[in-house]
């Protein structure tokens, strides 16, 4: 019986174009991830012999097979024929689940990162497949970095490196339904005129005006969604700040010089914290570090 320890960081997306809603519900998006340093910490014990899956954590999440992690375990044990074995998982959750960071993703990608290493799995295009079941979000965290996301975020390409920037998370408490924030978006916005072409010229760009070019359509939904924050924003903004939405929301970050002067502006409940890039070449490293 072995314990491996792992971390599972959180992502937000730099640039996130909604293309359009495809035929199985989901939408078609041109986005850049980029894994950040706030991590969860898993504990993962494998016994060999015996056969199930456990799960437990520190916070409140659904800890039976709708766990994005059981759902890794699973898929991955059916799709491999690994020998049969017991996997007893702890999560620690630092990353506020349901924030638009990506956090229950992250755990499963980290997770199938793991397991693909430690039964020797060579077939990267298999996992990335398998990963794609279980969110649009997860296969990213197989590749980490800095990565480009097509299809409905689920085809990904881990391109070079954002210069690493400082930002400030902020946590707000509020809950944002992803599934109601795309609808949302289909009832109220006019669809950004992109593609691949276009697309990666966006992403040259980025590479050149870093934070500047940064760009997500959901905050075009804040006027309707969130008045309090889209004033908030409007504030940030007056004040030299870019503030953006992380994925969907409702975690929200900014940009921009003295990110201390910054939390200033921040109502007392909100939560902020700094954080920084992680690399695709520290990855691999601090996912296992
Ligand atoms: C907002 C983002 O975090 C940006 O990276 C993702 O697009 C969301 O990814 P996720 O949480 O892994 O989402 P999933 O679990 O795959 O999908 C949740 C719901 O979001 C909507 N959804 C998600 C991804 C996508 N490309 N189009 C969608 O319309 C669908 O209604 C879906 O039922
Ligand atoms: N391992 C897990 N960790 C956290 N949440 C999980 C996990 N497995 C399933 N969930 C469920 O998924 C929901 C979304 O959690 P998650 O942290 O991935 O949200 P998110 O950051 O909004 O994701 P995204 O950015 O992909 O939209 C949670 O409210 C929880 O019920």
């Amino acid at each position: 019986m072995t314990t491996f320890k792992l971390k599972s960081f959180a992502k937000i997306n730099p640039l996130l174009y909604i293309s359009e809603k495809r035929e199985d519900g989901y939408h078609n998006l041109f986005t850049l991830y980029q894994t950040v340093s706030i991590f969860d910490e898993i504990d993962l014990t494998i016994e060999k012999g015996k056969k199930g899956i456990e799960i437990s954590s520190n916070r409140d999440i659904p800890l039976d097979s709708s766990n994005l992690v059981y759902k890794a375990i699973e898929l991955f044990v059916e799709e491999f024929k690994v020998e049969p074995c017991f996997f007893k998982v702890f999560i620690d959750k630092r990353i506020p689940p349901g924030g638009g960071m990506g956090g229950g993703s992250s755990n499963a990608g980290a997770v199938l990162y793991f397991l693909k290493k430690h039964f020797k799995i060579k077939a990267n295009k298999r996992i990335l497949d398998l990963a794609a079941k279980i969110g649009s979000d997860v296969p990213l965290f197989l590749l980490g970095g800095t990565v480009m996301g097509t299809g409905k975020g689920d085809r990904v390409t881990k391109i070079k490196d954002l210069v690493n920037t400082e930002f400030l998370a902020v946590f707000t408490g509020k809950h944002y339904p992803t599934e109601k924030m795309y609808s949302l978006f289909d009832e109220k916005c006019e669809k950004t005129d992109i593609d691949l072409i276009k697309f990666s010229e966006i992403v040259l760009n980025t590479y050149k005006k870093g934070y500047h070019s940064f760009y997500n359509d959901f905050d075009r939904l804040l006027q309707y969604y969130d008045r309090d924050l889209f004033e908030l924003f409007a504030y940030l903004k007056s004040k030299g700040y870019k503030p953006m939405l992380s994925g969907s929301g409702s975690t929200f970050i900014i940009f921009g010089e003295d990110l201390s002067r910054a939390k200033k502006f921040l109502p007392e409940n909100f939560k902020a914290v700094k954080l920084e890039f992680v690399s695709g070449s520290d990855y691999e490293r601090l996912l296992f570090g």
